[in-house]
């Protein structure tokens, strides 16, 4: 099994060294050469088997000889070990078609710990072979890095930087990244928005000298591992349905796309996913291409599951790739024009090919809202404003016979101020963060600008 990069210049790699490096060095994202298969008897036979057999399953065909079935199933039982829950992602029902895959018993309270957990377990059993030292980079607008922190935080041989939009994640989120006491754990506050962290830590990856002086890592949804993670849970939860004698619609709650490429893959491993649906917020750069085929960056405007705030879509890239039917040469090209024109026109194969992919939608300020508070009076359950854009969208494409599966992606007291807006109630945080507001915080402001970081990083990492 092969990796290539989806703008065509960078060495092929095998899984672990494609998991290592992150970003390909010619700034493209590794997708594999092949996407192995499942068969309907195999897939059938998932029904009722523990969460850790089926993410063995299914993972283990993309690893090549990366990892010997015994490292992986290892590395698995260590990663959900922590998880709150034991079926690690439960579903539960809203409404007669309609059920939520709760997606936040993990130690951070959010989708992100499924992918972070096991690639921290395996980056330590990759970097255990090699002796190597690695510094991981990672961008986030408030959930990947308090999970990567989480994942990584006091393991030798790794120095850690959290790059998070100053003043623009929920103050649970902040202090999950600045409250750790660990010396190899940096929690960065840049001025700006997510689509600069995430732009700034390109930069770094795309200066070949910095990345080799320091062994640049990345944990971004960028690393091909994070989202073969994602896929499990689109199998367990459609097995659970019927997959694979019953096709399952999925919406999924979408900023940089990582989730609902998991899903993608999963309907491409044979999975039978009838709809897979990219859900945004105002911010809604990926609606607004599927529907005119022009993908236009505007100003990112400041919104309640501030998450999702994202207008550059980092993985939009690979669903690219995959719509011009693997001509590296074309997304190169569109990647030119983000860069120098803020945007891009899909051409009209691609983007019949992407319609037939996903279907999308929506939600307001005031729709979040309102389904958090609707949701609640209905069901009892809180969601979060992320997963509250994905059931506001989902009941909008149910379909009779079809059940739907909407993601829940992070636990409602992760943005206590929105859930206590819609409902009353202010969900508290379970007993393992329940002092979390009384930790001290460590913070540091860095500039928007790749130097400044590089002299920081450089600075920190020799400390
Ligand atoms: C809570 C939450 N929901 C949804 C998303 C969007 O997921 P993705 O970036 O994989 O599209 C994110 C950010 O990744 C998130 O943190
Ligand atoms: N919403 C994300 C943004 C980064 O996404 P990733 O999946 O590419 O790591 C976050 O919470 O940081």
């Amino acid at each position: 099994m092969r990796y290539v990069s989806t703008r065509g210049t960078a060495p092929h790699l095998p899984f672990d060294e494609a998991m290592l490096t992150g970003l390909a060095r010619d700034g493209g994202l590794y997708v594999p050469e092949t996407i192995p298969t499942l068969g309907a008897d195999q897939i059938a036979a998932m029904e009722g088997l523990p969460y850790e057999e089926v993410a063995a399953q299914v993972m283990q065909p993309f690893l090549g000889e990366s990892f010997t079935p015994d490292e992986l199933r290892g590395a698995i039982e260590r990663a959900y070990a922590g998880f709150s829950h034991p079926a690690r992602a439960p579903l539960v029902q809203l409404a007669p078609r309609h059920h939520l895959l709760e997606l936040f018993h993990g130690p951070t309270l959010a989708f992100k710990d499924f992918a972070m957990q096991l690639i921290g377990q395996l980056f330590q059993i990759a970097l255990a072979r090699t002796g190597r030292r690695i510094t991981i980079v990672g961008a986030t607008s408030g959930d990947t890095g308090s999970a990567a922190i989480e994942a990584f935080r006091g393991l030798p041989n790794v120095e850690v930087f959290i790059l998070y939009p100053h003043g623009r994640v929920s103050e649970v989120q902040r202090r999950q990244m600045t409250t750790p006491v660990e010396s190899n754990v940096h929690a960065l506050a840049i001025d700006g928005h997510f689509d600069d962290a995430q732009a700034r830590l390109k930069d770094l990856f795309n200066d070949h000298a910095f990345r080799d002086e320091v062994g640049l890592a990345g944990v971004n949804s960028i690393n091909w591992g994070r989202v073969l993670a994602q896929v499990v849970y689109y199998f367990t939860a459609a097995v659970s349905l019927g997959a694979p004698h019953r096709p399952v619609a999925f919406s999924v709650p979408t900023g940089n796309f990582g989730d609902i490429l998991a899903g993608t893959v999963a309907r491409r491993m044979g999975l039978p996913v009838a709809r897979l649906i990219v859900a945004t917020n105002q911010n809604d750069i990926l609606h607004r291409a599927l529907t005119t085929g022009e993908y236009r960056t505007t100003k990112v405007a400041p919104s309640i599951s501030p998450s999702m705030d994202i207008q550059v879509s980092s993985n939009f890239e690979r669903a690219l790739f995959w719509a011009y039917g693997g001509d590296a040469a074309a997304v190169a090209q569109l990647m030119d024009e983000l860069r120098s024109d803020g945007g891009f026109t899909i051409s009209q194969g691609a983007l019949q090919a992407l319609r037939e992919a996903y279907a999308s939608g929506r939600a307001s300020e005031d729709e979040t809202l309102a389904t958090i508070r609707d949701t609640f009076a209905a069901t009892g359950e809180l969601l979060c404003p992320h997963s509250a854009v994905g059931v506001k969208v989902a009941a909008e494409h149910l379909a009779p016979g079809l059940p739907m599966v909407t993601l829940a992606t992070a636990h409602p007291a992760k943005f206590p101020d929105a859930v206590e807006k819609a409902t009353g109630i202010r969900p508290p945080l379970p007993p393992h963060m329940a002092d979390l507001m009384a930790r001290p915080e460590r913070i540091t402001r860095v500039e928007n600008d790749a130097e400044a970081l590089k002299s920081l990083v450089r600075s920190r990492r020799s400390e």
